[in-house]
């Protein structure tokens, strides 16, 4: 069976450290004193090192004891020695319970050294530790009074004299049997812990009084122990010990009782004391220590443990004991209180609103059927049926609502036209073109703008600015169609999830000879969820292999009927390349947002809108172009879109011409603003310019808390460290920059997407339009970000400056290389996980002895081939008798080498291991990196 170090290091008699260091000159990698080491290892070492380690031990033993002696009477000298040990007595004293006191004769018997023994003792009483204090001593309750006194004084002072009892073998079995003896049982146990300066005792008295323990471990424990398995160690043992230490407490607040308690048992208490500091360091020592610690500090006895808990974990405590359980789940409910949420919030938000612990929220949902983790974003209905199960009115805003708010308090309406229906006039559809990848889209807005007769006449469209509008005659009228010139879904789902529809209509493209693919039915459930009227465009009817048909009988499986089978949709069949059938197309949109859409504007009032596309430009400064919803914007006017403001210094069509002013469903380019908005941000013309700022800078605010909240609430300080020291989770963290806050959105949205597991995860910490500025090295410096420059160039000195703080930043200028990139380095960042892979094999022919390098093996190689650096085990008799041994040597003749192949002999010497015997098998392996799929 496995042990662990520090068990085995009890058992020796000597430190962990020593174990360790002797594991690793016999070439086994142990890290710390709670490894594990199978037992094999610990046969070898205990044959190999097993004298030299006691011995030493005992020698350190003796000499602790020797300088401690002076100090002993003294009995101030407390915890700093024993601080050393005291892990291992916290760990070990848990289990000790009653078997301390069985141990502690047999331990005093035997010589101090070989504690060994006992420590079967320790465990075994495990079991009974909680029994132990009240039951087994008849005295406790008694001797309480005074014994808790004197054990925590004389504990906490004398647990340095303990230590050197401890290594005197001789001593301790003598004092003690007198301190026994001696008065109470209580008193005698002490003696006995003291004695036994192993852990046993100690821990065992510890683990009844656990107060001991603490007291002490909470000085020397910061710096000495292993954080963890000090603090859990230590928990269990104030635990048990409280009931224990409750009583003594009374008298430990009496210091003097714990000089009392000396007096009373002199010999007993002061040894006892000493051995606090050994053995008792675990227990006995432990617990005097904290008794009389607390005593000092003028402390209640409140359980230390107690003292560990932040307020709000015993807030939570409190307010779970009074919670109603739901599937299991304590969560406090609510009375019915409104709790308000943003669209989009996650379960912790919602926790953080109502004063619980994120992860019982996650558990109830868990009860309720749906899986969600603390920090994803869920649905409304998701948050309003926790809601009505916890008994509280959730109300869901939606970050329009939101921003209606904030508008509201600027006596500022969005979103309405102002007057009657007389002051509203008919205004051009927005389309926006849909489909599978390939199947023409961007050859489509491409042919539908180069097919504009009178954009040709206006010398065509020469501005890609996001939008453009085209005209055609239906039944003899002019009618105006405004094209968003981003094709794809991606863009339009981008905007709505921002709360912004941009489309009245959208085209959805189909090639006739490739039918419906997966982004058709995509593209189309995006529409009909955002209630956009669909019009299909079946193109590439010039291919030979085009089937117009097979598409518009697929599209009626989803719901799309051709008009011309009695359905409301119309289908026109187009040749973007050829250039045919765009009449008719943008005809079908005219003619079915009549059909269906009310779409008419007060062209008079203030212009609003949306911004569809926005850039930093480097003579102009911030340019966004704006798609007027209602109104009419004008040159001079002041606006505030989104976080930005300004006014408007000058409006440019999609012809690169000045405008003076834009009416509904007209896109236009605005120069003039502060900052770059983002896609999807409405714009409003406001009074002036100062109120432009305010609104701007209240929504600046907002954005930023919002963003604060988010970072702060998905995880706390705690919860970092504790998934680190879990080696758990890895973010990777993106700056991200573009020359577009479409383009930025939309790998944003599509690096959201990447999913390669929960070990790693990828968060964007800042995004932005323009070129890459020493400001953004400097952030990605201080969050250990990399930055990812798409379709931008770095700014000034911004590249020296990423070189010399060491900041990544990458360039791409296709969306998908990006996303391929990132994903492989999220894959990157998963721990490696290996594999075995054999090499070899050999058999031990022969063994030459040399004092110089140990044995060797003759060896002849019986498969694979043998490495020199790779790892081995040792086969006898088909069974692995050591196993991960390194090669200190390999040789062939005489001369060294890296490697020897089947069928060829061999001497190898295995390092740190020379057990070896003819007829061995010498097996060979490496371990090889997993590739993740
Ligand atoms: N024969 C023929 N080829 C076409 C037609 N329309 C587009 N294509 C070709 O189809 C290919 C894809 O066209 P795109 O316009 O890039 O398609 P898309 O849907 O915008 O593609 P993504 O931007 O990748 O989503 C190009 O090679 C076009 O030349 C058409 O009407 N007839």
């Amino acid at each position: 069976m496995a042990v662990r170090v520090h068990e085995l290091a009890r058992e020796l008699g000597v430190a962990s450290k020593d174990i360790l260091s002797t594991l690793k000159d016999m070439g086994e990698y142990v890290k710390s004193a709670s490894s594990t080491v199978e037992a094999p290892v610990v046969r070898r070492l205990k044959e190999e090192h097993g004298d030299a380690l006691r011995e030493k031990g005992a020698k350190k033993g003796a000499k602790k004891g020797a300088k401690k002696a002076p100090a002993a009477p003294p009995a101030a000298a407390p915890a700093a020695p024993t601080g050393e040990r005291e892990p291992q007595a916290t760990s070990e004293s848990a289990p000790a319970g009653a078997g301390a006191e069985q141990s502690a004769p047999a331990a005093a018997a035997r010589p101090a050294p070989q504690p060994g023994p006992k420590q079967p003792g320790p465990k075994q009483p495990g079991p009974k530790q909680p029994g132990p204090m009240p039951g087994p001593r008849p005295g406790p309750a008694s001797t309480a009074p005074s014994a808790p006194e004197s054990g925590p004084t004389s504990g906490g002072e004398e647990s340095s004299a303990p230590a050197k009892p401890g290594p005197k073998p001789g001593p301790m079995p003598g004092p003690r049997g007198g301190a026994r003896p001696g008065n109470n049982p209580f008193s005698s146990r002490q003696g006995m812990q003291q004695d036994r300066p192993p852990r046993p005792p100690a821990a065992r008295e510890g683990g009844s009084s656990g107060a001991p323990a603490r007291p002490g471990m909470p000085r020397p424990n910061p710096a000495m122990m292993p954080k963890q398995s000090g603090l859990s160690q230590q928990r269990p043992a104030a635990g048990r010990g409280r009931p224990g230490p409750g009583g003594a407490r009374p008298g430990g607040g009496g210091r003097p009782g714990g000089g009392g308690g000396f007096g009373g048992g002199p010999g007993g208490g002061r040894p006892g004391g000493g051995f606090g500091g050994p053995g008792g360091r675990p227990g006995g020592p432990g617990r005097g220590g904290r008794g009389g610690t607390q005593g000092a500090f003028g402390r209640a006895g409140g359980p230390p443990r107690r003292g560990r808990k932040s307020k709000r974990a015993k807030r939570q405590e409190f307010d779970q004991m009074q919670a109603p359980a739901i599937g299991g789940v304590r969560v406090r409910k609510g009375n019915g209180e409104t709790v308000r949420l943003t669209r989009g919030s996650s379960l912790s938000d919602f926790a953080d609103k109502i004063g619980v612990d994120a992860a019982s929220l996650v558990q109830v949902l868990f009860h309720l059927g749906e899986m969600v983790t603390a920090t994803q974003s869920v649905n409304d209905e998701t948050l309003q049926l926790l809601g009505e199960e916890l008994n509280y009115e959730v109300e869901v805003i939606s970050p329009e609502d939101e921003d209606r708010e904030l508008l509201e308090s600027f006596s500022l309406e969005f979103g309405e036209n102002e007057g009657g229906e007389d002051d509203l006039i008919a205004r051009p559809p927005v389309v926006t073109v849909m489909g599978h990848v390939d199947h023409g889209k961007t050859k489509l807005l491409d042919a539908l703008r180069s097919s504009n007769v009178v954009d040709k006449e206006a010398g065509g469209i020469t501005q890609t600015i996001g939008a453009y509008q085209v005209a055609t005659q239906v039944e003899d009228e002019e009618r105006r169609i405004t094209l968003i010139d981003t094709p794809g879904h991606e863009a339009f789902t981008a905007m709505r999830a921002r709360g912004a529809q941009a489309t009245d209509i959208a085209i959805l493209v189909v090639a006739a000879d490739d039918g419906v693919m997966p982004q058709t039915v995509e593209a189309l459930n995006h529409a009909k969820a955002a209630g956009v009227p669909i019009v299909v465009a079946v193109n590439k009817i010039d291919k030979p292999d085009a089937d117009p048909t097979k598409a518009r009988g697929q599209l009626t499986e989803y719901g799309l009927v051709p008009e011309e089978y009695g359905g409301d949709t119309m289908f026109v069949d187009v040749s973007a390349k050829a250039g045919t059938g765009m009449d008719s197309l943008l005809e079908a949109v005219v003619l079915t947002a009549d059909a269906e859409l009310d779409l008419r504007a007060n062209p008079s009032q203030n212009a609003e809108g949306l911004v569809i596309e926005a850039h930093l430009d480097r003579g102009r400064g911030p340019v966004a172009t704006v798609l007027v919803h209602r109104g009419t914007l004008r040159v001079g006017d002041s606006v505030v879109a989104g976080p930005a403001f300004g006014r408007v210094r000058a409006m440019l069509d999609e012809h690169g011409e000045n405008i003076e002013e834009a009416t509904p469903s007209r896109p236009a380019l605005v120069l003039g603003l502060t900052a770059v908005p983002g896609a999807g941000d409405n714009f409003m013309v406001v009074a002036d310019d100062r109120l432009a700022r305010q609104v701007a800078e209240k929504r600046e605010a907002r954005e930023r808390n919002a963003l604060l909240a988010k970072r702060s609430g998905r995880r706390t300080l705690e919860d970092f460290m504790s998934s680190l020291e879990k080696g758990e989770t890895d973010e990777l963290l993106l700056i991200l920059k573009g020359d577009g806050s479409g383009s930025v959105e939309a790998l944003e949205d599509s690096l959201a997407q990447i999913d390669v597991g929960e070990e790693v995860s990828l968060r964007v910490i800042d995004r932005g339009v323009g070129a890459i500025t020493e400001t953004d090295v400097n952030l990605a410096a201080a969050s250990n970000a990399v930055i990812i420059g798409f379709n931008v160039r770095p700014q000034g000195k911004a590249t020296e400056l990423a070189d010399r703080e060491g900041v990544e930043v990458k360039y791409y200028s296709v969306i998908y290389q990006a996303i391929d990139e990132i994903e492989a380095a999220l894959k990157g960042m998963l721990k490696p996980e290996f594999e075995e892979h054999q090499l070899g094999t050999a058999e031990i022919r022969e063994i030459f002895r040399s004092s110089k390098i140990g044995n060797i093996a003759g060896c002849m190689v019986t498969s694979g081939t043998l490495r020199r650096n790779a790892k081995a085990r040792l086969l006898r008799d088909g069974s692995v008798v050591a196993d991960n041994l390194d090669l200190s040597s390999l040789r062939r003749e005489k001369d060294d080498v890296s490697e020897v192949r089947e069928g060829f002999e061999c001497g190898l010497v295995l390092r740190g291991y020379s057990d070896i015997k003819i007829d061995d098998v010498v097996e060979m392996f490496e371990l090889r990196e997993k590739v993740r799929s």
